[in-house]
């Protein structure tokens, strides 16, 4: 579990984190989102220790992360997956860490089974590709067994199949009880992952609740029907805030009601539909709706509709 309260960070007049409350709790994958430079980065610094906040306070499992007698217990980190010694070997490098905590060997080749990497834990660290480094930057989190996990892009620089083994890991590692908390800016991947979310812009919380609250919150769904009989549809369900429109390719599609309701009125009038289905937003969408007014960076020209003569 891990608890913020107030949790505030400045630098000089910049304030990165500001004055953030949030809980995120066992047996769930919360994903962490922002817009670059949204305080992302400084918050887990935080909560690890890595930075001290300029006030409030954040724990981790009932504590400041400080104050763990054997923090590798308590929390799992990956925030940057090439702290490796380039010189060492996988399985050297998870033995010095394990060392700091007591861990046993049994335990390193554990998590080197766990993370994909037996075949090349003997190999100089410095040689890995960037997915195998964040096959081993996810070994060392999980070398304490801990109850809390946090990683920061965990997917950065992996295959499909490196890709759908994090999810398959994350999944598991909630459904065991633990704390998950996971940034990515991979939206399709977030989706897929998450229960829930905790979306920052500018230090600011702009939404912590379950993946599909966030989703509904900030998306219109809407309901599209396919029938032979598109001409007469749309003045059937004409009302107030009701949009119909039909689209090239023969779909109908209606904002303001639910599908149960363009059902019944098509029955009502005899129209047979082909299709009827509730298209709902993607994160993607509502990420982008949510954060549009918080982004720190952002492009003032779009490629390719500028003059180039
Ligand atoms: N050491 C520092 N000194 C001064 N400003 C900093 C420092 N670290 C971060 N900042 C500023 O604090 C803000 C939050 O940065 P942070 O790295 O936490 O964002 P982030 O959400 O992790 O972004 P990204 O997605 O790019 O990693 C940014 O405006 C950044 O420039």
């Amino acid at each position: 579990m891990i608890t913020a309260e107030a949790l505030t960070k400045r630098y000089g007049t910049k304030v990165a984190v500001d004055a953030i409350d949030f809980t995120v709790r066992p047996g769930q994958v919360t994903g962490f989102l922002g817009p670059n430079g949204a305080g992302k980065s400084t918050t887990m610094r935080m909560i690890v220790g890595l930075d001290r906040p300029s006030a409030g306070r954040v724990e981790v499992n009932g504590r400041p992360y400080r104050e763990h007698r054997a923090p590798l217990r308590e929390v799992g980190v990956l925030l940057d997956a090439r702290a490796a010694h380039p010189g060492r070997s996988a399985y050297k490098h998870l033995l010095a860490i394990a060392a700091t905590h007591r861990i046993g060997a049994s335990r390193v080749r554990e998590v080197i089974g766990l993370a994909g990497l037996d075949l090349v834990a003997g190999k100089r660290v410095g040689g890995f590709s960037l997915g195998m480094g964040q096959r081993l930057g996810i070994a060392t989190a999980l070398l304490g067994d801990p109850a809390t996990v946090i990683l920061d892009e965990p997917v950065n620089g992996l295959d499909p199949e490196g890709v759908r083994w994090v999810r398959t890991l994350i999944r598991g590692l909630a459904a065991e009880g633990r704390t998950v908390l996971l940034s990515s800016h991979l939206m399709s991947e977030m989706a897929q992952t998450a229960d829930r979310l905790i979306v920052i812009g500018r230090g600011r919380i702009l939404a912590d609740d379950p993946v599909e609250d966030v989703v509904a919150g900030a998306t219109r769904s809407l309901v599209r029907v396919r029938t032979r009989e598109t001409g007469r549809l749309p003045a059937l369900l004409a009302g107030p805030d009701v949009v119909v429109t039909v689209r090239s390719d023969g779909a109908v599609e209606v904002s303001g009601l639910t599908a149960e309701q363009v059902a019944d009125a098509a029955s009502a009038a005899g129209i047979v539909l082909h299709e009827l289905a509730t298209v709902t937003g993607s994160l993607e969408d509502a990420y982008l709706a949510l954060t549009a007014g918080d982004v720190e960076y952002r492009s003032s020209q779009s490629v390719g509709t500028g003059d180039h003569r």
